[in-house]
């Protein structure tokens, strides 16, 4: 498709890439054009597979979208929030504690952050099916190239990521994949995210925190790569890092799904969005993502039988197999849960605790 021929839609311009000095985590960064080769698959399942278990988070470039394509899925993103009026994003509420589901709009000011402050960001999720639900007015014109978006991520990242993190796992390459149809029942869906700036007092009663410490709940999550700097991930040494932007990469990292499936050897990192740096501040921040879940009969238990390397290293369990929910049961309970049910301080309030189908989960100011 030529940008040219495409709907008309405003141009989204971010706020320029930060030139202050931040503490940046060290990221492998996984170059996908060499998996074309069986040399290169097998070299590049090693370097993600320890990218995965030190970090926890790893770059990808050379997907196979150009930038041009890049600056468009960001002017799609912004149009959900910007063109749409307000009474109709009401419209599609997704309404996550009746569904228990990320499809539509997740409203500004619906999750408690911190000290009575709610959050100051919207969502607008959009089934890979993009024909379950009715879309507001604006998005409809965009919606083959938002299926395309999916297709890309599903097809040219996903697989070729899953591969690797099997081949890592020494189990048939195509393990995950199976896993994961684009077809099946489930929710694997792109997700388009504005946050705004907000007030003095806000920042202070949340300690700048804008969306607080969390493990996603699929297997992996695929975030295209903006400028503004508020994602920090919480390093093995317990300290906060910034993840630097790349153009037109992807920042991958594993969720709770793989960490369960994969018996703790992928680890679902602890990340967070933070008010960003002095030269970014009063600028809004659109994000795009495609966040991932295995099917959702696939029933939560590490593959210890089916890899050598597990059987090698030992499996950590989140609950025993016979309790260990199906990845419905799993996502189902954490949205509905998520900013909305009563957690336990720990930890001298640092951390907060909640039980979702009987496992821990654990959210991090
Ligand atoms: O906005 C970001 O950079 C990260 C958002 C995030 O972690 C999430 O939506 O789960
Ligand atoms: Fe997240």
């Amino acid at each position: 498709m030529s940008t040219s021929s495409l709907p008309h839609i405003p141009h989204y311009v971010p706020a320029p890439a930060t030139k202050e000095d931040l503490e940046y985590a060290d990221l492998a960064i996984i170059d996908l054009s060499k998996a074309s080769t069986p040399e290169g698959k097998a070299a590049l399942a090693i370097e993600a597979r320890d990218a995965m278990r030190d970090k926890g988070f790893f770059y990808v470039i050379n997907h196979g979208w150009t930038q041009e394509q890049n600056d468009r899925i960001f002017d799609i993103a912004d149009v959900p929030f910007s063109q749409v009026p307000e009474d109709e994003k009401k419209q599609y509420d997704g309404k996550m504690l009746e569904t228990s589901s990320f499809q539509g709009y997740k409203l500004r000011q619906y999750w408690e952050i911190e000290n009575g402050v709610q959050d100051q960001l919207e969502h607008y999720n959009i089934n890979r099916d993009i024909t379950k639900k009715q879309h507001p007015e604006a998005v409809r014109p965009l919606l083959p190239e938002i299926q395309a978006f999916a297709k890309h991520n599903h097809f040219d990242v996903l697989f070729p990521i899953l591969r690797l993190l099997a081949i890592g796992l020494e189990l048939p390459e195509d393990t995950f994949v199976n896993h994961h149809g684009f077809e099946a029942v489930g929710e694997t869906y792109v997700r388009f995210m504005k946050y705004y700036p907000r007030s003095e007092e806000e920042e202070q009663k949340t300690n700048q925190v804008w969306l607080k410490g969390h493990t996603d709940f699929g297997s992996i999550t695929i975030l295209w790569s903006q400028p503004v700097s508020s994602l920090q991930i919480l390093s093995k040494d317990g300290k906060w890092r910034f993840i630097k932007h790349i153009d037109n990469a992807l920042v991958i990292n594993a969720g709770d799904a793989l960490e369960f499936l994969s018996g703790g050897y992928y680890k679902a990192t602890i990340h967070r969005v933070i008010q960003p740096p002095k030269d970014q501040r009063g600028h809004t921040r659109v994000g795009a993502f495609y966040f991932v879940m295995p099917d959702d009969d696939v029933k939560l238990i590490p593959l210890e039988k089916e890899s050598p390397v597990l059987q090698r290293v030992g499996v950590e369990r989140r609950c025993k197999d016979e309790d260990a929910p199906t990845t419905e049961q799993w996502r189902k309970g954490r949205t509905k849960a998520y900013g909305k049910s009563n957690l336990k301080k720990v930890d001298g309030g640092k951390v907060e605790e909640e039980y979702i189908n009987g496992v821990l989960v654990k959210h991090y100011s």
